[in-house]
């Protein structure tokens, strides 16, 4: 029986495809430097770097530098739940439909035919990565991008969350307007079994628009201890309802406005404990989600725009040796710049001016409508660029950079589908101009539930992947995780969070080399060359 098929027989879990260890069953590293056992992939890994030191006369010495890391991987995926803050929201009710359709391998009818339940937009389940050259004919031989590791696949999430709106699913799908009526009536029933917890509502931190949907809240409108021990239950009892092994929480609510960061509130560990008990007014619902999900140890990511992580909530995931990520899905306008500046600018063109309008009439549309909570995404809309930027001193000077606008206007008419109209400025040649304008209607909530399930399958997947470095050719002793602040997950954000004093990468291709390289080398394979060596020194 082929090697697939088998997997078939072994794996399959009543929902007709392969669940837990498809890496198994796909590819396996030959190497005296990887170790496979029944639990665990074990690999060495040399990670290659090169340092560079700039001497007195101003020129750089450059040392290539050797490092040695063991890393192992947990094989057992286990049974996961997602639990989104705002599950009754665009975003939330499409991924969750979206899930179910896949599941059950659901065709609808559309004016334009028939459409089947993909995972298109998700760069696990929809796009592929190169595992190497075909040892015959030297072409290259490509893989899906989830056959890389064990994996979670969306299909088996168990889904769950909260909402200030008490709607169900199914009602929230409708209010939503993302989905064709011919899919919606094929999931309705079980969408309609689907109600969001009650969840933590504090009106200053969104729009005042939005207070005609909180009928679904906790008591207290502001921190409190009560609402952290509240969350972190909610979690607990999701998990033993499920029989989960982990459970993965992201904020994908509406966009908060930025919290103040103020000495001895929010700062550190201990202010920001101390400052919920007290139920200070500057501490946002997402921050008591972050805090209780960290001391639940159950990853937790942000998919909005907003300050979530504060310095305090930063040290004590570090603390608690918790996951965290964000900020602000990357899903249509922002990833196309990420992908255009890179573009434009390391082929040596002189960007000198980004004009980033859009319009949407969705209920994110509505509440960014208000300038606090539309201030939180214009930040990480504009710093897209500056890694970009600041890595070309050729054609810029040291803090020089592109004018850089950010528009975003209401208009209900348009509802989920974002026109997004950017004019790219640039010199080029001889005092010439290159001018380009782009006109981009992203369908936003089917833009961003993809990036949903990317960044909750990657999140889990860390969980089970540990790392000890080499020193003096001895490794040491223990195996630790990954550092809190997962700044892997960066391909799917705006404004990536990356461990303190760490640089902030913004260049879509950087980003996803990042992943797939990180991945790689958690199985012994070197970082993917497109150098083609074997193609041109024959
Ligand atoms: N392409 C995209 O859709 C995209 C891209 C990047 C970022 N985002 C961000 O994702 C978030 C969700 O987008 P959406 O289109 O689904 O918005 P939405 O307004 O449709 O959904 C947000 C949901 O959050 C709920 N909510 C608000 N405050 C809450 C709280 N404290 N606790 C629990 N629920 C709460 C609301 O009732 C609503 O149902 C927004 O912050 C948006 O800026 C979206
Ligand atoms: O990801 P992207 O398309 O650049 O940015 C989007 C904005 O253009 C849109 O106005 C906003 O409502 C979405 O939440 C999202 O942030």
């Amino acid at each position: 029986m082929a090697p697939h098929a088998e997997a078939e027989a072994s794996y399959a879990n009543g929902n007709g495809h392969i669940s837990s260890d498809i890496h198994k069953d796909l590819f396996t590293v030959n190497s005296p430097n990887v170790v496979y056992t029944e639990t665990e992939i074990k690999s060495k890994y040399t990670y290659r770097t090169t340092s560079v030191t700039k001497t007195t006369e101003g020129k750089y010495v450059a040392e290539p530098k050797e490092t040695v890391y063991d890393f192992k991987v947990d094989r057992k995926v286990g049974k996961v739940g997602m639990m989104l803050v705002g599950w009754g929201g665009n975003n939330g009710s499409t991924v969750t439909a979206g899930i179910i359709a896949n599941r059950r391998g659901l065709v609808w009818d559309t004016r334009e035919g028939k459409r089947e339940a993909n995972y298109y937009g998700s760069v696990l389940m929809g796009s592929t990565i190169k595992l190497g050259t075909d040892s015959k004919t030297g072409q290259d031989i490509n893989i899906p991008f989830h056959n890389l590791l064990p994996m979670v696949h969306p299909n088996d999430l168990v889904i769950g969350g909260w909402d200030i709106s008490s709607m169900s699913l199914a009602d929230a799908m409708d209010r939503a307007a993302v989905l064709e009526p011919t899919l919606k009536n094929l999931v309705r029933d079980e969408m309609a079994s689907y109600k969001p917890l009650p969840s933590a509502y504090y009106p200053d931190f969104i729009a005042a628009n939005q207070e005609d949907r909180a009928d679904n809240i906790l008591e207290g409108s502001k921190a409190s201890l009560a609402h952290v021990e509240q969350i972190r239950k909610d979690i607990r009892d999701f998990k033993d309802a499920n029989g989960l092994d982990k459970v993965i929480v992201l904020w994908t609510a509406n966009t908060e406005r930025y919290a103040d960061v103020i000495e001895g509130v929010n700062d550190t560990a201990e202010s920001l404990l101390r400052s919920i008990e007290a139920g200070h007014d500057e501490i946002s619902p997402s921050t008591v989600f972050a805090v209780a999900c960290i001391q639940e140890g159950s990853p937790f990511i942000n998919g909005s725009p907003q300050n979530t992580f504060v310095p305090g909530a930063i040290e004590l995931a570090e603390q608690y040796g918790s996951f965290i990520g964000g900020d602000d899905f990357k899903s249509g306008q922002t990833k196309m710049k990420s992908a255009l500046v890179d573009f434009l600018v390391n082929a040596g063109i002189k960007l000198t001016s980004i004009a980033s309008y859009n319009h949407l009439g969705n209920n994110d549309g509505k509440n960014l409508s208000s300038q606090k909570q539309f201030r939180s995404k214009e930040i990480s809309k504009s710093n897209v660029v500056d890694d970009m930027v600041a890595a070309n001193s050729v054609l810029y000077k040291k803090d020089e950079h592109p004018d850089h606008t950010v528009v975003i206007k209401y208009m209900p008419a348009v509802g989920d589908n974002k026109r997004a109209l950017d004019e790219y400025y640039a010199e080029i040649f001889m005092g010439g101009h290159q001018t380009i304008s782009l006109f981009n209607v992203c369908e936003d909530s089917l833009l961003a539930s993809p990036l949903i399930i990317d960044l909750v399958i990657t999140a889990e997947m860390m969980t089970r992947i540990s790392w000890k470095s080499h020193s003096d050719g001895v490794a040491s002793k223990d195996y630790k995780g990954f550092h809190s602040v997962l700044s892997i997950l960066s391909y799917m954000l705006k404004a990536p969070l990356t461990p303190p004093g760490t640089p902030v990468i913004n260049a879509l291709a950087k980003q996803r080399a990042a992943l797939t390289n990180i991945l790689r080398a958690c199985v012994g394979l070197e970082p993917e060359s497109d150098m083609t060596l074997e193609h041109k020194l024959f």
